[in-house]
């Protein structure tokens, strides 16, 4: 086991670069194994994710060669088994893909109900509705879901929530379906267009992805493709939230400024300077920033997987935030960690009232989830002095080389072992 040790109070200055967005590519991967050829696929984020999802490929007989930590080929030809039963794969959220990609290609899937981060109740309502609307029987047995069908028959779907999971997953299904799909109320994620846009390079028909109403006519087969997939918004709002918790100037590459407009806005407002070029934004902040409120919403509205890292913001900025959360029920779970770092935070209900601090003091906190934890090495990189963030594997499920991009903005942290207290004295020796 590892965890973060960090000296706060230094500004991030320098140039980090953004990998490839990894709830983009959790689609990409499931929708890979659904030709016969090979696919190859580029700026994959080498996250914990992504490793389970591959393994679950492999597991059920699909060919994967990791050309690089990047780019992996996959060929699903070989596919033995439809049935993903792994203990390790009931730990990631995407594990659901697999049911429509599988179901999509040979009408039936079993597969364990999926994980993911512990951040609410998380029902998948939604994607068996949008299965059994295309034809399939949806049995849940033992932890595991059984979708099966003799043919799956393009429908109208209404999607009563707005889900990213389930759209993609419908997307997933219906694209080898005989007729049309519609589905409205769909999510607009920028990595919905990209799960469809890589669909649509391996010859689906995929219509109007990014908006809200999405038609989907199907083919009877999908081919091999080349695709490179998009960066992370997360990723990279995360890093630019960074830089402007430590009043520090940074240039954030290889993204697509337009997915970031709600995080820019938010930062713009309360007084941060955010310039955007064609594929970067430059963060600085040169002081204490502003109050705000914030409203998670599906996109194009705030992103809930940024909601932890802005309160860690706003708890080190001027005035009364309220920032609540529409999306999840269970995402303030960091609140009681940041508190032991000084900072003054109220839960009520789904908002967190936030009286900004002037600092924070360093503390051994432990990471709750994925964003959460990232929300925590903001918090310890403010600090004054020592925190250690523990449970880091949460935060390895998501960001890449989150301590060493770090590292190259002049952070002083280190990933060490838990039991490994020389290491622990000798970061603490290095950055006295
Ligand atoms: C792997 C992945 O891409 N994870 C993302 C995905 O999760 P995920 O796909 O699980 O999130 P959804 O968009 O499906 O969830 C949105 C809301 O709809 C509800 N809901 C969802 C499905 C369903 O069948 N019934 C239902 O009621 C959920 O409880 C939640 O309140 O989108 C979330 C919202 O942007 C992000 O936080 C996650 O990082
Ligand atoms: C909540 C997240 O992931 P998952 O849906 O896989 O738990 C996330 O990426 O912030």
């Amino acid at each position: 086991m590892e965890q973060y040790i960090i000296k706060g109070g230094r500004p991030l200055v320098g140039e980090v670069t953004i990998g490839g967005a990894k709830n983009a590519a959790l689609g990409i991967l499931a929708a890979a194994i659904m030709t016969n050829d090979t696919v190859t696929i580029e700026n994959l984020p080498n996250v914990r994710d992504i490793n389970v999802l591959l393994q679950a490929i492999e597991g059920i007989g699909a060919k994967v060669e990791r050309v690089n930590s990047n780019i992996v080929k996959i060929n699903g030809s070989q596919i033995g088994s439809v049935s993903i039963d792994y203990e390790f794969i009931r730990k990631i959220r995407a594990s659901y893909y697999l049911l429509g990609a599988l179901l999509g290609k040979y009408k039936k899937a079993q597969v364990a109900l999926p994980g993911g981060c512990n951040i609410g109740s998380r029902p998948i309502d939604q994607h068996i509705k949008g299965f059994e609307a295309l034809g399939a029987k949806v049995n849940i047995e033992h932890g595991m879901i059984d979708a099966h069908a003799k043919e799956l028959i393009g429908k109208h779907i209404y999607l009563d929530v707005v889900s990213v999971g389930a759209t993609i997953n419908i997307m997933l299904a219906s694209c080898l379906a005989d007729g049309k799909t519609t589905l409205e109320n769909a999510a607009k994620e920028p990595h919905i267009v990209d799960v469809a846009n890589f669909l649509n390079s391996m010859g689906a028909d995929i219509k109007g992805a990014g908006t809200d109403v999405i038609k989907i006519t199907g083919v009877k087969e999908l081919k091999g493709s080349e695709y490179s997939i998009i960066p992370d918004q997360i990723e990279a709002g995360t890093f630019m939230l960074a830089a402007a918790a430590t009043h520090g100037d940074v240039l954030v590459k290889n993204v697509i400024p337009k997915h970031l407009e709600a995080i820019t806005a938010k930062l713009v407002e309360i007084g941060a300077q955010v310039e955007e070029f064609d594929d970067s934004v430059r963060v600085v902040a040169t002081k204490r920033l502003g109050h705000t409120h914030i409203k998670t919403l599906p996109y194009p509205g705030f992103p809930t997987d940024m909601q932890p890292q802005m309160a860690s913001l706003l708890a080190v900025s001027k005035g009364t935030s309220i920032v609540t959360e529409s999306i999840f029920e269970n995402r303030f779970k960091y609140v009681d960690e940041l508190s032991r770092m000084g900072a003054t935070v109220k839960v009520e209900g789904n908002s967190a009232i936030i009286d900004g601090v002037k600092g924070l003091t360093g503390a051994v906190v432990s990471a709750p989830d994925l964003r959460a934890g990232a929300a925590l090495v903001i918090a310890g990189l403010v600090a004054e002095g020592f925190t250690i963030v523990d449970q880091i594997e949460y935060i390895e499920r998501g960001y890449e080389d989150f301590d060493e991009k770090l590292q190259g903005l002049g952070a002083r942290m280190e990933k060490v072992d838990i039991e490994d207290e020389k290491a622990v004295k000798k970061f603490k020796l290095k950055v006295s």
